[in-house]
């Protein structure tokens, strides 16, 4: 920890889209006088990320996160603002900002179908110019950690989805990169792959102080991997802190869940309702009061079979978000 990995200055970035109009002939209109609308995807964000650090960057869909780490990448000019990645301006692409970094899609594959895990790791070898005995034994520890050691020779379109994104994964971290972008890594994967793979990151973390820069909407993956986050609602930052601060911000709720009874009356209920079905009730109320609203609910024969627990990472970004609307 210390200096920055990443510091991002007021970056923004619009895209500019044509508009297709809603009839034929407003359609017709737009061919011989294009009508052009704005989209805002990312407004004026500022951060920094320490070296070493392991941040989740989350927000609903279209809040802009894969435009930020295009931009954080290199691949997007920004609209205004600018960014630095390990020192360097990202859309200068020079070679050693290329070399510092890795980025892994999680529907994206940068793998080639018709070769094997093999000979694409070489081919990246050669690119990245390591010489070959200190990367060949790389990829052997990292292969055997993430348990696909006899997966390297066969041809990547014969391997599964999970086995598919190890290798990227090992792909990713072979290069020894300071910083590793991960857009939605875990999508579509089993418990147990997504289970090897957050461990093989928060190894690789501890380890080699490798900064990683992780969106994803699975909460397990933000609550197992990341320490500090940054939640981003229609482009903008609404919260950057550490987790555990956030944690400790809404520790003073619990939610009670309970199986309404047939005399469930709605207006008694004298908590915020976060959640309801036929069969089931959740309320929140401040931890003190957890006994006496369990007891008063009794009382007025509300329901049975209360269970208390204590609000999850993904509640709490929820709450964030109603909040913000
Ligand atoms: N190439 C593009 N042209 C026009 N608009 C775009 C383009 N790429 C993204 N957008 C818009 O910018 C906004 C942010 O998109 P972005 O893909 O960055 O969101 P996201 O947070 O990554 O979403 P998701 O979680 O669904 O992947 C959205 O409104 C999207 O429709």
């Amino acid at each position: 920890m210390g200096k920055n990995a990443i510091e991002v200055h007021n970056l923004s970035k619009e895209y500019v889209i044509n508009s297709r109009g809603e009839n034929w002939a407003a359609v017709a209109k737009n061919i011989f006088k294009p009508q052009k609308s704005v989209v805002k995807a990312v407004q004026s964000l500022n951060f920094e990320i320490k070296s070493g650090e392991k941040v989740g960057f989350i927000g609903k869909n279209g809040a802009g996160k894969t435009t930020t780490i295009k931009m954080l990448t290199g691949t997007l000019f920004p609209s205004s603002g600018y960014c630095k990645v390990n020192g360097y301006n990202p859309v200068e692409r020079t070679n050693d900002f290329k070399k510092s970094i890795s980025v892994v899609m999680g529907n994206r594959s940068q793998l080639f179908p018709d070769l094997t895990p093999r000979d694409y790791l070489e081919l990246l070898q050669t690119m990245y110019d390591i010489p070959e005995s200190v990367f060949a034994k790389t990829v052997a520890n990292l292969a055997r950690i993430l348990n696909v050691t006899e997966k390297l020779d066969l041809q990547t379109r014969k391997l599964s989805l999970g086995e598919r994104m190890k290798i990227e994964f090992l792909a990713g971290v072979a290069t020894r990169p300071k910083v590793l972008f991960l857009d939605e890594p875990t999508i579509g994967l089993d418990v147990i792959a997504k289970r090897d793979i957050r461990k093989f990151l928060v190894s690789l973390n501890k380890e080699e102080n490798l900064t990683v820069f992780l969106t994803s909407h699975d909460m397990e993956d933000i609550a197992s991997i990341c320490d500090h986050l940054i939640i981003v609602d229609r482009g903008k930052i609404i919260w950057d802190g550490q987790k555990q601060e956030l944690l400790n911000k809404f520790s003073n709720n619990k939610y009670i869940s309970f199986i309404k009874s047939e005399s469930f009356n709605e207006t008694n209920i004298k908590a915020k309702i976060i959640d309801q079905d036929d069969v089931t009730t959740t309320i929140k109320v401040p931890a003190q009061k957890v006994d006496h609203v369990i007891a008063q609910l009794a009382q007025n024969n509300q329901g049975t079979d209360y269970q208390i627990n204590d609000l999850k990472l993904e509640d709490i970004i929820l709450e964030l978000f109603a909040e913000e609307n």
